[in-house]
């Protein structure tokens, strides 16, 4: 290593040295001077640090302790160095003890100031930011940064530079800035080339490596992990081994290697708790549940949840195992433990620097949101946390434009959330709007089906109101009100039309009339009359065929239609029927006869055959109680000759 340079303004200060010696060994140790130059062993404890080899850089750096705490002014010089060198060593064995790192990187820094601007100094600023980093924002690291590069170079302290230059590329990295990433390893390249290093080689390997995992060229990834791997397990340090190993499972996990990617991270984890590295057993944690979850290998993705969250140090390795979790529950389907989760996660991510917080790893609250309200079935809600995942990104994006590859790669894996988020909307409005028809349809039908049910029942109800009412009319209309017989007019309709039925041979009337019936009003009163008159109308229809007509024709005259029957079949039913008559007992207790008057025809007029029949009738009248033919007609003559 050659970061001890000495500077311009020390090397003046040293000029004072030898005086300032003298002066001191004159007054206290007369015989003897103590003056010595520590830069090599500092830098031997170093190069132990640098290998892993951190029980030998303890021992080493003790006896320069021992030494230095012996003189004062050897003390005043070389504090700077013993506490950066005690700070380094504190570092590489627990970088997670930031509080210890800080204190002696702080007394480190003063003596250091007190001396004189150095790359020393430089390189107790590049540790500051590597324990700081992840709690400060990516702006004001990467200013610091470049600093200590410009200073670095300044001091042609070149490991120093690289150092710097591959901090800031992983770093960059980190956020996504692969573009910047690629400027400062080409610029690490530039200047490791010469100094031919075995070691500062393998460190940019890994530092490529991390590069190109960030954007996804895993190939390239592994084949140069791969070197850096094999030298670190030959020459340490373990930390950089553990480091390769998880970029290594990082790639395999990214092209679905599952079995390499698992095996490294296992690998990792077993380094790391022998190397008592809790800050890099996380970092398998997060692997290997990461992996398990892909895999659905819910218990063993827990176990390593659990680990992580018992582990984590930093609101970073909070946020992201209570992320974890919240991605483990909604895998799960715990819905309510994965609001839990994500309520935790939220708490975390509000004490993240600002750049964390909008980094990649930092929005992916909002995915975990935005699945959860997809899970619930809420597309509004989960809308939401995409579209502020997606603004997020886009002031990332615009942000960081220099960070191009891994931007497009945000960009994609948003496009990729947003379409499944998309397709989910669609999916969920295509239900509905499914529903909505099939709801549609349906009332539609039952609307249909009740009208046309509603319809048919009033039309059928209205056709037969229509034919009964049409049936009540025509009934009333033949009928006769007192005695419920046909009238003259339904009387004279249907004759009509069995006498011009050619079917019909012979059609016979028999028209009868009560006898003295005026006298039976008269004596016994007009009701006894009517109910006389109902009881012959009754009397009429029992005492003929079904097929007859019976109709009253006036007031105490009747008329009996008899198709298909002669004069003389029907002259012997208007005998029987005189005779019913004759021997019936009316109503108080009269005893009423009528008369008959026969005739018959077929294809004659109404008229004509009824004047027949009514001539008989008035020939019967003659005696009355009694059925007479009509003489005149040739029909009855016919009878009569046949007779
Ligand atoms: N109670 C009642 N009497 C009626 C009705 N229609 C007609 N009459 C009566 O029937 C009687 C008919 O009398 P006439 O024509 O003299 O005949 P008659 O008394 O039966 O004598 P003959 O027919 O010669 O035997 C009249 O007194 C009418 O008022 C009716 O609907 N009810």
């Amino acid at each position: 290593m050659n970061l001890f340079q000495p500077t311009r303004r020390r090397m003046r200060a040293l000029q004072f040295i030898p005086f300032i010696a003298l002066l001191c060994s004159a007054l206290l140790f007369p015989t003897k001077v103590q003056s010595k130059n520590y830069y090599a062993d500092f830098e031997t404890v170093r190069s132990y640090i640098d290998e892993g080899q951190l029980g030998r850089a303890e021992r080493q750096l003790a006896a320069i302790e021992a030494e230095i705490e012996l003189n004062e002014d050897l003390e005043l010089e070389w504090s700077g160095l013993l506490h950066l060198t005690r700070a380094h060593l504190l570092f590489a064995r627990a970088p997670s003890k930031e509080k210890e790192i800080r204190d002696v990187l702080g007394l480190a820094q003063s003596a250091l100031t007190l001396q004189t601007a150095s790359s020393a100094y430089a390189d107790a600023w590049l540790l500051q930011l590597r324990v700081n980093a992840k709690h400060r924002d990516y702006q004001s690291v990467m200013v610091q940064v470049n600093e200590v590069i410009n200073l670095a170079l300044h001091y042609n302290d070149d490991e120093l530079a690289i150092d710097a230059l591959l901090f800031a590329a992983n770093f960059t990295t980190q956020f996504g800035n692969s573009l910047i990433s690629v400027e400062y390893l080409r610029r690490a390249i530039e200047i490791a080339e010469p100094l031919n290093s075995a070691r500062i080689d393998a460190n940019i390997d890994l530092s490529y490596g991390n590069f190109y995992t960030s954007v996804a060229m895993s190939e390239k990834a592994i084949t140069l992990i791969a070197g850096a791997r094999a030298f670190f397990k030959e020459n340490g340090p373990q930390n950089k081994l553990i480091e390769t190993l998880l970029v290594l499972a990082r790639n395999y996990f990214q092209q679905s290697d599952w079995d390499n990617a698992e095996s490294l991270y296992i690998l990792a984890d077993d380094y790391a708790t022998h190397a008592s590295l809790p800050s890099l057993k996380i970092k398998a944690a997060e692997g290997l549940a990461r992996l398990y979850i892909v895999q659905q290998a819910y218990e063993a993705a827990y176990r390593s949840i659990e680990t992580g969250q018992r582990l984590a140090n930093s609101s970073l390795e909070k946020f992201t195992f209570a992320s974890l979790k919240a991605n483990w529950y909604l895998a799960n389907n715990r819905l309510d433990l994965a609001e839990a989760a994500i309520q935790e996660a939220e708490i975390h991510h509000k004490q993240l620097p600002g750049s964390t917080r909008n980094s990649l790893a930092g929005l992916e609250i909002f995915l975990s949101k935005g699945e959860l309200a997809a899970k619930k079935q809420n597309a509004t809600e989960s809308f939401q946390a995409m579209n502020t995942y997606r603004q997020l990104l886009i002031t990332r994006i615009r942000s960081f434009v220099a960070g191009g590859i891994e931007s497009l790669l945000a960009e994609m894996e948003y496009e990729r959330v947003t379409n499944k988020n998309q397709q989910l909307t669609n999916r969920n409005t295509e239900y509905e709007r499914q529903l909505e028809i099939a709801a549609e349809r349906q009332r539609l039908q039952w609307m249909v089906l009740g009208l046309g049910l509603a319809l048919a029942i009033s039309l059928s109800l209205y056709v037969i109101r229509v034919l009964v009412q049409r049936k009540k009319l025509k009934e009333l209309a033949d009928t006769d009100a007192l005695t419920g017989l046909l009238n003259r007019r339904a009387a004279v309709a249907r004759s009509e039309n069995w006498l011009k039925d050619a079917r019909l041979n012979e059609v016979a009337f028999v028209i009868f009339d009560i006898d003295f019936f005026k006298k039976i009003n008269d004596n016994h009163g007009h009701q006894t009359g009517d109910r006389i008159l109902q009881q012959f109308s009754d009397l009429a229809l029992a005492n003929t065929r079904e097929s007859d007509l019976v109709a009253r024709i006036g007031g105490e005259e009747f008329l009996i239609v008899l198709p298909g029957c002669g004069t003389k079949k029907a002259a012997e039913r208007a005998e029987k029927l005189r005779q019913v008559y004759a021997t019936h007992t009316f109503i108080n207790n009269l005893r009423v006869t009528a008369s008959f008057g026969v005739a018959s025809g077929h294809n004659v007029s109404f008229g004509k055959i009824y004047e027949a029949a009514d001539r008989a009738l008035y020939k019967a009248k003659e005696t009355r109680n009694q059925v007479s033919l009509d003489n005149d007609s040739p029909y009855i003559e016919a009878l009569v000759l046949e007779d």
